[in-house]
């Protein structure tokens, strides 16, 4: 698929602080990527830098083939951290002036605010004034104030915060028809189980750094190592003979085992003690959220395996 967004080399810092240090990553269309890290790590910089709020002290950024103010950012939608509307206006005219800030035309931008407003469930609400909408029907509206214009670049920064699961669901799935009609989507997110369940490709900061980047497949294959859950009152001493083990999490009667990386999972099961107290085992590849917090505790699961690089 076409590269829509380019960054390259991206440095910026604030007073002496280097807040992101030599970022790269890719945005195709048609596909979900992803931009994770711990709170700090640089996200929101990087994503304000794409938008041209402020510019890098280094590096470029790149949509199709234009550069920093040559970017045409009427096709660009974007969905601010900071959340906020007008107040006393009414949802409609809040759309249309969206609409009107990226020159589309105004009877097609109606026509899309109706399909949006009844997709996500706020149907007869566009005579409604922003000021009487609940905070998670506002951010709906911001959505769909973000996507009006048909954008053929949509960065969500933060999308799901402060929406209940069944709103989280509604703009999951239409994320996903958006980039399954061709747009190129970046999103950051700590919803892990939501990034796993939906993108392509993620890049992931951690104190303004590249640790991941990498197709979701890749980034399990290369980081989802298994781990083995086994219930049952059982010492360390236990699992001290057992090979490819690279970390045991014992608390209670709950022992977590991480497996080293080529481990076949069949071979290493046939040789667990016989002396095992086993209430309950399960193994099952690491998650996203686990490869996630390891990174941000410094714990760096991404370093052991080294680095996926798209
Ligand atoms: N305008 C600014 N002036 C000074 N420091 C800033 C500014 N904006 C961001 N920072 C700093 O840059 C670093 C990265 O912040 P950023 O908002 O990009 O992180 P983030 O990954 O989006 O975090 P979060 O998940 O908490 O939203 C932080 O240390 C932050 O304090």
């Amino acid at each position: 698929m076409e590269k829509v967004l380019s960054v390259e080399h991206l440095q910026k810092s604030f007073k002496n602080t280097k807040v992101l240090k030599d970022i790269s990553f890719d945005v195709h269309q048609g596909e979900i990527m992803a931009i994770l890290g711990p709170n700090g790590a640089g996200k929101s910089t990087t994503i304000r830098n794409i938008m041209g709020i402020m510019y890098p002290d280094e590096g470029r950024v790149t949509f199709h083939n234009h550069n920093g103010d040559e970017i045409p950012r009427h096709k660009i939608g974007y969905l601010p951290e900071e959340r906020g509307l007008y107040k006393n206006v009414k949802v409609m005219d809040i759309l249309l002036y969206f609409a009107n800030l990226k020159d589309y035309p105004k009877e097609k931008a109606r026509k899309r605010a109706l399909d949006y407003l009844k997709k996500l469930g706020l149907e007869g609400k566009e005579n409604a004034s922003v000021e009487e909408l609940s905070k998670g029907m506002g951010q709906k509206v911001q959505f769909i104030g973000s996507i009006i214009h048909e954008p053929e670049l949509l960065i969500l920064d933060e999308p799901f915060s402060g929406l209940d699961p069944v709103s989280q669901e509604i703009f999951k799935d239409e994320i996903k028809n958006l980039a399954k009609n061709g747009t190129a989507i970046l999103l950051s997110s700590h919803q892990m189980n939501l990034v796993e369940e939906m993108c392509d490709r993620l890049f992931m900061i951690s104190k303004g750094q590249k640790v991941i980047y990498g197709s979701m497949d890749q980034v399990k294959a290369e980081y989802a190592n298994f781990k083995c859950t086994i219930r049952g009152k059982n010492g360390q001493n236990t699992f001290k003979s057992l090979p490819d083990v690279t970390r045991i999490d014992q608390s209670d009667d709950i022992s977590v085992l991480y497996l080293s990386k080529d481990v076949h999972v069949t071979n290493w099961l046939k040789q667990l003690p016989n002396d095992l107290n086993v209430q309950e085992l399960s193994v099952d590849r690491v998650s996203l959220h686990e490869i996630f917090v390891d990174i941000a505790t410094d714990k760096n699961i991404a370093q052991e395996a080294g680095e996926s690089d798209a």
